[in-house]
């Protein structure tokens, strides 16, 4: 059976994107089984209010904790009985969200995102949660966005795409630049298809060679100039991974 996946929001409608495309069609072939809540279902008041002042004072609003408990409670209510799932929090102050950690929770039955909003959700809810199941806080990057919901779709589309069968033999993951393996830690270089000619510009001849060793050096050669180029800090890991490599093949 496909994993499982709830999601806590106060926009539900942002998680909308989850159900075209890839993710879509993985929901629609029973791979993934994706569940949308509206944590206003867990207030009582009339206004519906899921934030207040922070303690201590400063800018903003914090996200009270009880709407949050009760949500919580209710996603693990509603899921496999004798299963707990991971809770997923995208915050700035998390670890990094990586390619490694995308493939660790892909191996999971069962996530649950909780993307806050304002200055985010009151620190008792992710203490009192992690007394009772897995809790991971991850950040999609180093800039600030304005609440979450961004950041869970970021997350479902890099996880859904590792999970078996997902990936159409259209797009393959084999050789992602992230991914750890031959050509791994490297960015990807350039792509071309046809005419062979565009606007002037023709493909480089190599790929039109039909000489396969020729054409994989010219790759590596492309990755590896654009990677020193634009994330000279990958540079380091492969030559490292490439001397490691070289060790297990000697
Ligand atoms: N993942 C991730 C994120 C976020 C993120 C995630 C969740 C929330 C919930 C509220 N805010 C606004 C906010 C701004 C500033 C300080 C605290 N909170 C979020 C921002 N920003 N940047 C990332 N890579």
């Amino acid at each position: 059976h496909g994993m499982r996946i709830d999601v806590v929001t106060i926009f539900p409608e942002y998680l909308e994107p989850l159900n075209v495309s890839l993710v879509g069609k993985a929901r629609a072939r029973g791979q993934l089984d994706v569940h949308l809540h509206d944590l206003r279902s867990w207030t009582h008041d009339v206004h519906r209010t899921v934030d207040d002042t922070p303690y201590g004072g400063g800018p903003g609003m914090v996200m009270k904790p009880e709407p949050w408990g009760e949500a919580l409670d209710a996603v693990r209510a509603a899921g496999p009985a004798d299963q707990v799932p991971t809770l997923v929090v995208p915050t700035p102050s998390g670890v990094p969200f990586t390619q490694e950690l995308a493939q660790e929770l892909a191996a999971r039955p069962w996530l649950a995102f909780a993307p806050a909003r304002y200055e985010g959700i009151d620190r008792r809810v992710i203490e009192e949660a992690a007394t009772r199941m897995p809790v991971v806080e991850a950040s999609i990057g180093d800039y600030v966005l304005a609440g979450g919901e961004v950041a869970v779709l970021v997350m479902v589309e890099a996880i859904a795409r590792l999970l078996p069968g997902v990936l159409g033999n259209a797009e393959s993951h084999r050789d992602d630049s992230f991914a750890p393996g031959a050509m791994a830690d490297l960015l990807e270089g350039p792509v071309y298809t046809k005419p062979a000619e565009w606007r002037g510009r023709a493909v480089p001849e190599v790929l039109l060679s039909g000489n396969h060793g020729r054409i994989a050096r010219w790759r590596r050669e492309q990755a590896f100039t654009r990677t020193l180029a634009n994330r000279p800090d990958l540079v380091a890991r492969w030559r490292l991974s490439a001397f490691d490599k070289k060790e297990r093949e000697a």
